[in-house]
């Protein structure tokens, strides 16, 4: 399998060189050449196959040679190994035709677990075999972060820098990345937002011999194989209930794009997904570009949803990619517009994208009164993220269709949201029950390349 860029001009590469690549050396994402497709036979032969087997069937096509399937079967094996569900992502109905996907089963209670776990062990295996090193440089709004500091703490051959917003992350998720021990893992507080904090690592990815001199690497959903890891729930969500001899739809909490893509992937590899439903809170730029055909980037309002705090959504280029028929030019084009504040998206581009994608925003309180409502009718308590997409999903249900919303977090993460919504505070489960007892290491850093440059070179193991 090759990869190519959204921006036409970086070489083309194989699974595990685009893995460990990250951003492309053009400033663009990786993307498949072409998507592998499977027929409603191979398909109808998940049900009732365990999520590692259908992660192995699903994933396989997309790594080729890069590693062997003694390796994927064994990588995949301890990835969800430490998941506290046996089905991994287990659907709970909360009404007649409406699901929610949970995906807060995993170390640190997000669906970034179902990636980061995987591509945790992707990673060793391919450092082992080259004996290299790397800089992994993160951004996050709160659960990447987390999840990468737990799948690459202690490796003696990774050093670990996470930015995250300063302020702007719930206590319980900056605890999550400032407590771990290890001296490879550095939780980095930006003076800024997520957007910033997002755009300083794709600055650092862009300065060339930064790059190759640390061997920076990247976990966020730049990397294909952060997108890849995570199709693999639609299909094992979607055969529970029916398909392929049934359609279904999705709801996805959506913020950089990632989780959503990765489903108009599963429905491009033959997936009966009908509806995918972009669901975003007040930081709706999605909602109103798709609803508009203007992308045009304002300020981030922090909400109680806050790892969807996000302006500029990176996967919005893949989508874009496949929207523009896979003209690079075009796709770099649109994003050096974006660096001046926004583009507009071309009529045939629109109505591409609007064929793949339907959208809905949640306001604040329309999210608080979610988490009541649900709780009201259900005894479920979801956490704000899953909120929005719950409520989004309830105005997109279809007669006989069943639909599934993505419960992206446990509540755990956001307490005082539920606290607001429902007059409790969810309990941490024991592994982290101590969370608030232990020492936060964090270093406050400013919005600004070169500092966290000269802070990485400083820090980093050599
Ligand atoms: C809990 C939660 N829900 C939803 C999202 C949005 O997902 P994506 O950025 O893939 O759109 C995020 C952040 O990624 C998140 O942490
Ligand atoms: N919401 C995310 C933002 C980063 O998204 P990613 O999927 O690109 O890693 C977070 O929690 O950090």
């Amino acid at each position: 399998m090759r990869y190519v860029s959204t921006r036409g001009r970086a070489p083309v590469l194989d699974f595990e060189q685009a893995m460990m690549t990250g951003l492309a050396r053009d400033g663009g994402l990786y993307l498949p050449e072409a998507i592998p497709m499977f027929s409603a036979d191979e398909i109808a032969r998940f049900e009732g196959l365990p999520y590692e087997e259908v992660a192995r069937r699903v994933v396989s096509p997309f790594v080729g040679e890069s590693f062997s399937d003694a390796d994927l079967r064994g990588a995949i094996a301890r990835a969800y190994a430490g998941f506290d569900h046996i089905a991994r992502a287990p659907l709970v109905q909360l009404a007649p035709g409406h699901h929610l996907l949970e995906l807060s089963h995993g170390p640190t209670l997000a669906f970034k677990d179902f990636a980061m776990q995987l591509i945790g062990q992707l990673f060793q295996l391919a450092l082992a075999r080259s004996g290299n090193r790397v800089t992994i440089l993160g951004a996050t709004s709160g659960d990447t972060g987390s999840a990468a500091i737990e799948a690459f703490c202690g490796l003696s051959n990774v050093d670990v820098f996470i930015m995250y917003p300063h302020g702007r992350v719930s206590e319980v998720q900056r605890r999550q990345m400032s407590t771990p021990a290890d001296a490879n893992v550095h939780a980095l507080a930006v003076d800024g937002t997520f957007d910033d904090c997002q755009a300083r690592l794709k600055d650092l990815f862009n300065d060339h011999d930064f790059r190759d001199e640390v061997g920076l690497a990247g976990v966020n959903s730049i990397n294909w194989a952060r997108v890849l890891a995570q199709i693999v729930y639609y299909f094992t969500a979607a055969v529970s209930l029916g398909a392929p001899r049934r359609e279904v739809d999705f709801t996805v909490p959506t913020g950089n794009f990632g989780d959503i893509f990765a489903g108009s992937i599963a429905r491009a590899m033959g997936l009966p997904i009908g509806r995918l439903v972009v669901a975003t809170n007040q930081n709706d730029i999605l909602h109103r570009a798709l609803t508009s055909g203007e992308y045009r980037v304002g300020m981030v309002e922090p909400s109680i949803s806050p790892s969807m705090d996000i302006q500029v959504s990176s996967n919005f280029e893949r989508a874009l990619w496949l929207a523009y028929d896979r003209d690079g030019n075009a796709v770099a084009k649109l994003m050096d517009e974006l660096k001046a504040g926004g583009f507009t998206i071309s009529q045939g581009a629109l109505q591409q994208l609007r064929e793949t994608y339907v959208t809905g925003r949640a306001s604040e309180e329309e999210t608080t009164a979610m988490i009541a409502t649900i709780r009201d009718e259900t005894a479920e308590v979801i956490c704000p993220h899953t909120a929005v997409a719950v409520k989004v999903a309830r105005e997109h249900l279809r007669p006989g269709v069943p639909m599934i919303s993505l419960s992206t977090a446990h509540p755990a993460k956001f307490p005082d949201a539920v606290e607001a919504a429902v007059g409790i505070r969810p309990p941490l489960p024991q592994h982290m029950a101590d969370l608030f007892q232990r020492d936060e290491r964090i270093t406050r850093i400013a919005n600004d390349a070169g500092v966290i440059k000269s802070l990485i070179l400083e820090r980093r193991t050599e």
